[in-house]
């Protein structure tokens, strides 16, 4: 490749999205990202202005096929999706076109573009954790059985699957096996960072409660910036391949609580934490924990935080937004 490549971020106003922009412009790369029409991705602060934004509904396939044929990408980083599992039992069409069809309208026309010798397209898919919701097998790896349980789950094991299609027909397509990671750039809506924002609002004197649901719940949680790492080397590696990311430690949603009130330096945090059954889901998956040893034995990946680490860097953020009056106490 002689010129600096192309590549096309979907869903880039998204937190991975954001991230992987700036890491891609750090390279040089001239960054094409879609954008939901009439989504508020144009004024996001997180964005670089120097992303190329194209207006897409993904949900719709000619758009999907338009996309690469305008932008003719030397990588797709496929992330667009619905991103929130509990909202998928409430969104299950919109979730399968966007989280498993678009995947192949993208793969169909960077196919087409391969195989008319104009350049080989190399594309990644960010798969989730959730493929394995049931699998009942923990820590899980690429072999594990893929069983989802959620709308979110099986539309992201059918673009997943797909992916392995597609690589048979002579595409250069990965999926990175993403874990739950998060950073100060995840909505509230995400366990995560509804607690370090309510946090930081208790720790104020602002409220005094949050309300939240399955505390036994036990996720692999890391850091976004690490995740959006492993993707940037799954598109440079010399063979597509699918790779669980993860930090390979599993903790409760009632340890997020205890770190997080703990890092705010607030006693007592089950004075502040009320049970309300409105955030439970229709079924919750079982233990994601991932195996991430193919990842750092052919990529060379390793998380660069721990768990303690990531939510107190997410606390600490969002305790100086309060300070300075950049965020009101709404909290789901
Ligand atoms: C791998 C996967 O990771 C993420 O999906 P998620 O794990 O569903 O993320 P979450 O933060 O919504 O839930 C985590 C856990 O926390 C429990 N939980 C308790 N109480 C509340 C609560 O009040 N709100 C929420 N949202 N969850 C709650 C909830 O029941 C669940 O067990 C996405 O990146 C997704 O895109 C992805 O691929």
């Amino acid at each position: 490749m002689t010129s600096t490549p192309t590549v096309l971020i979907t869903g880039v106003g998204g937190q991975d999205g954001t991230y992987l922009a700036e890491k891609l412009l750090e390279r040089d790369w001239t960054v094409w990202g879609t954008r939901q029409p009439g989504s508020h991705a144009k004024h996001n602060p997180d964005l670089p202005s120097t992303v190329k934004i194209i207006e897409a509904d993904l949900s719709e396939s000619k758009t999907a096929q338009d996309v690469i044929t305008e932008i003719r990408p030397h990588y797709v980083m496929h992330l667009a999706a619905l991103s929130s599992v509990g909202q998928s039992w409430e969104r299950p069409l919109e979730t399968a076109q966007v989280n498993g069809l678009a995947a192949i309208a993208l793969m169909e026309e960077c196919l087409a573009l391969t195989k008319s010798g104009e350049r080989k397209v190399r594309f990644v898919n960010a798969s989730s954790a959730e493929i394995f919701a049931g699998a009942g097998e923990v820590p899980q790896t690429e072999q594990s059985p893929i069983v989802p349980i959620s709308p979110y789950g099986s539309a992201k094991a059918f673009s997943h699957n797909m992916v392995g299609s597609y690589r048979s027909r002579g595409l250069s397509a990965s999926n990175a096996i993403l874990y739950n990671h998060d950073s100060p750039r995840r909505p509230t809506s995400f366990v995560t960072r509804k607690i370090t924002a309510g946090v930081a609002q208790i720790a104020a004197g602002n409220i005094d409660t949050i309300s939240l649901g399955n505390l036994d719940s036990m996720r692999d949680w890391g850091w976004a910036p690490d995740y959006v790492d492993a993707m940037t080397r799954i598109a440079l590696a010399d063979e597509p391949d699918d790779f669980v990311i993860a930090t390979g430690e599993a903790h409760t949603v009632r340890a997020f609580v205890i770190a997080a009130f703990a890092a705010a330096g607030i006693p007592c945090w089950s004075d502040h934490v009320v049970i309300d059954p409105r955030f439970n889901r229709p079924a919750d998956s079982g233990v994601l924990l991932g195996n991430a040893r193919k990842a750092h034995r052919v990529l060379g990946w390793k998380p660069t935080k721990t768990f303690k680490q990531v939510v107190t860097a997410m606390v600490e953020h969002d305790m100086d937004l309060v300070a300075r009056g950049l965020v009101g106490p709404q909290i789901p």
